[in-house]
């Protein structure tokens, strides 16, 4: 009988050991398994003395003993006294000493979302202090405070000071009503729309909380192919239930407005900007949404572009558009991000080209209180583009950066990409439109043109998988978008080095190990799908696996040989003088670099040239020759992302080793898929066999162009 008790008793401690599904994501405060620095801890923390007098110092307050608790394997309690080792928060206002301990200057630099965490001494005790001049600051500086004993850093002489660069730092869900999630690959949309607003899942907390750790401010609910009943009452009830969770944790909540709402839900017959009727429409309607959500943050549009309805149905302009929708919003201080990812019904000469044709022209004449959205690049997130020409061209309004975290083109929720590089090369570039300093992160958090409304977005790749983003590694970038948009300035490896070691563990063989292999996987992914500036030849519709040779699709820019435009004389897309001067868009600066074949970076090439087979890479290699070496690194990359995480079997729990296993075993074959694919087609116009150094393709051309989605070739 006792033995089967100890037996049992047994099971139950491995299992709440070992059971690691990754829904805690990076917020695990499992205890710290470095007993000096345990004891350390112990002796460091001893309390929290908090004046809690808001939600969101209760949050950050509860967060702290949750978190601490975990972390130091014993009850850190809640205490009015203040002792050696108390984390004291509050405001100046509440804690008067504050201001002379701290001075008044260093306070006001924190604006409303920035943060101090000091050890101080305080009444003749060591102690803790996390402030801010607002409670959202004392929040942040709470998960800050724990982030570091997450990463088992010492916290002996603790002087940090950190605000955000950017003001906006949003997540965008493209969820549906009837949950599904358009380009979501991890599950349903987590809003649960029918049991809303009764039912308050204990997932909005958690995604608030994860939220709120890495400093995300605020989520656009809805998908930006919007749908108008989201305005309507009984639906912004619902939208008010979560306002309400995520106020706690400085977040607001945003809505996607569809243009044509004032006809489809307010019965009038046109819902032309100018009209006075319209007008009035939207004003009573943001009255209305303010009346039920008093910090509502405003509107997300998509507006003509891709059959989405908008003001150049009525011949009117995008900035008609967005100002009437911002003039409803301004009384409330909300705003509107009106988006610029933009194309016509007809196909254009080049895509490339239209958003800035559009929006440029508009310059200037937006309300303050609208930002325009831009995506990285001027194409659609593919794995590599260059920096969309908008950003440095419209200096009189705020422009804020659209990245997608779902990755539609980058192998789903399948294959493991790190999307920070990506997002940082986009941030580094310059865009040379100001003789001191104009990189698009200058541009973006509102410095080079000193806009105070600054923004960056991430379209969402949360879903209602136990793990939040399907592939463990998705929710590396979901804290990718949160620490950037905090902190432009962080480098990928930083950000990987945080997330690995709060998602997993501090061991420094595994920690470097999995740090090498994300700081490689986007460069990885860019070989064995798109190198050298290939783009957009991806399958149609669904966007997974290769299909360069596809063109079927209803207009001309949904196909990719538009885009790679391979025949017997090269490959690529002259958008040059000679071509279809796309490269004007730029600064002479940037224009020059480009279009000259001898200097245009080799990773864009193909994006700005027409390229013939035998042009000589730096390489010395021909065009031929290194796209075969390219696509086949990517390959053997993969293999050793597959080498590299077989050796951590033993640093991690079984469930989250096997499921990566797994997925790293899919993602080779896919990328086999995509370099056989490619280099067979390709070959038909280069006329060059693949070098005979390389593994062959064991399937035919024909093989993969009868494959039809979703299956691949496993
Ligand atoms: C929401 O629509 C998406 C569409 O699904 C997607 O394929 C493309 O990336 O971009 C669109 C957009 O960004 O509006």
């Amino acid at each position: 009988m006792k033995k089967w008790i100890v037996v049992i008793i047994g099971i139950m401690l491995f299992n709440s050991v070992s059971a690691e599904n990754g829904y805690d994501l990076w917020l695990r405060y499992k205890v710290t398994d470095n007993a000096v620095l345990l004891q350390q801890y112990r002796q460091q923390i001893t309390g929290i003395n908090c004046t809690c007098s808001d939600g969101k110092l209760l949050a950050a307050q509860q967060e702290l003993q949750q978190g601490l608790t975990g972390l130091l394997g014993k009850n850190v309690p809640l205490q009015k006294l203040v002792t050696n080792g108390t984390v004291m928060l509050g405001t100046p206002a509440q804690l008067p000493f504050i201001k002379k301990s701290v001075g008044e200057n260093t306070l006001t630099g924190l604006g409303d979302e920035g943060y101090l965490i000091r050890s101080i001494r305080h009444e003749g005790k060591n102690i803790i202090l996390i402030t801010g001049n607002k409670e959202a600051g004392i929040l942040y500086g709470a998960f800050h405070f724990l982030r570091l004993l997450q990463m088992q850093q010492p916290i002996a002489q603790l002087n940090i000071s950190s605000t955000p660069a950017i003001k906006l730092r949003l997540l965008n869900h493209w969820d549906n009503l009837n949950r599904t999630v358009e380009r979501g690959y991890a599950g349903g949309s987590i809003w649960d729309w029918q049991r809303l607003p009764g039912y308050r899942d204990q997932r909005y907390y958690d995604y608030a909380r994860a939220n709120a750790s890495i400093g995300i401010n605020g989520t656009v609910l809805t998908n930006v192919n919007a749908n108008a009943m989201i305005l309507t009452e009984p639906w912004l009830q619902k939208v008010a239930a979560l306002a309400a969770i995520f106020r706690q944790y400085n977040i607001k909540v945003y809505l996607t407005a569809r243009f044509s709402a004032p006809v489809e839900i307010g019965n009038l017959k046109t819902a032309d900007p100018l009209n006075e009727e319209v007008r009035k429409w939207w004003k009573d309607k943001a009255d209305e949404i303010y009346s039920i959500i008093p910090d509502f943050g405003g509107f997300l549009v998509k507006a003509n572009s891709e059959g989405q309805p908008g003001p150049q149905n009525y011949q009117r302009t995008h900035a008609d558009g967005a100002n009437m929708l911002a003039d409803a919003v301004a009384p409330h201080n909300g705003i509107v991000m009106w988006r610029a990812f933009v194309y016509s019904n007809e196909s254009p000469e080049d895509r490339f080209k239209q958003a800035y044709n559009e929006f440029k022209p508009l310059d200037g004449q937006f309300r303050k209180n609208v930002l325009v959205q831009v995506k990285n690049g001027p194409i659609d997130f593919q794995p590599r583009e260059p920096f969309h020409p908008l950003f440095g061209a419209m200096p009189q309004t705020p422009l804020m950066m659209e990245y997608q975290l779902t990755q539609e083109y980058m192998g789903f929720a399948t294959h493991l990409v790190y999307e920070a590089p990506l997002f940082t090369e986009v941030l580094n570039a310059d865009t040379h439109t100001k003789p001191n300093g104009s990189t698009v992160a200058q541009i973006i958090d509102g410095t080079a043109d000193g806009h105070s409304l600054s923004g960056m977005a991430g379209v969402s790749n949360i879903g209602s998988d136990i793990n939040w983003t399907g592939h463990p590694f998705g929710q590396a970038n979901w804290y990718t978008l949160g620490r950037l948009a905090w902190n432009p300035a962080l480098t990928p490896a930083q950000i990987a080095n945080e997330w690995i070691r709060q998602t997993f563990t501090n061991k420094k063989a595994f920690v470097d190990t999995v740090q090498q292999m994300m700081l490689a996987s986007r460069e990885i992914m860019v070989n064995y799908m798109t190198p050298l500036g290939l783009h957009h030849i991806m399958g149609y519709g669904h966007h997974y696996g290769p299909a360069p040779w596809y063109n079927k699709a209803p207009r001309a820019d949904w196909n990719p040989v538009y885009f790679h435009r391979a025949d017997s004389t090269g490959i690529g897309f002259n958008r040059t003088a000679s071509g279809s001067n796309a490269l004007a868009q730029y600064q002479p600066a940037v224009r020059r670099q480009y279009e000259n074949i001898a200097t245009c970076p080799e990773e864009l090439l193909l994006w700005f040239h027409h390229v013939p087979w035998d042009h000589k890479m730096k390489s010395g290699k021909t065009l031929w020759e290194e796209m075969c070496e390219k696509y086949y690194r990517g390959v053997d990359s993969v293999r050793w992302m597959q080498r590299s995480w077989s050796r951590l079997k033993n640093y991690i729990d079984e469930e989250r080793f096997k499921q990566i296993e797994q997925l790293l075993g899919i993602q080779e074959q896919e990328a086999v898929w995509w370099r056989n694919a490619c280099l067979l087609y390709f070959q038909t116009f280069s006329g060059k066999p693949i070098p005979a150094k390389y593994e062959k393709p064991d399937r035919t051309l024909e093989y993969y162009m009868e494959l039809n989605f979703p299956y691949a070739p496993h």
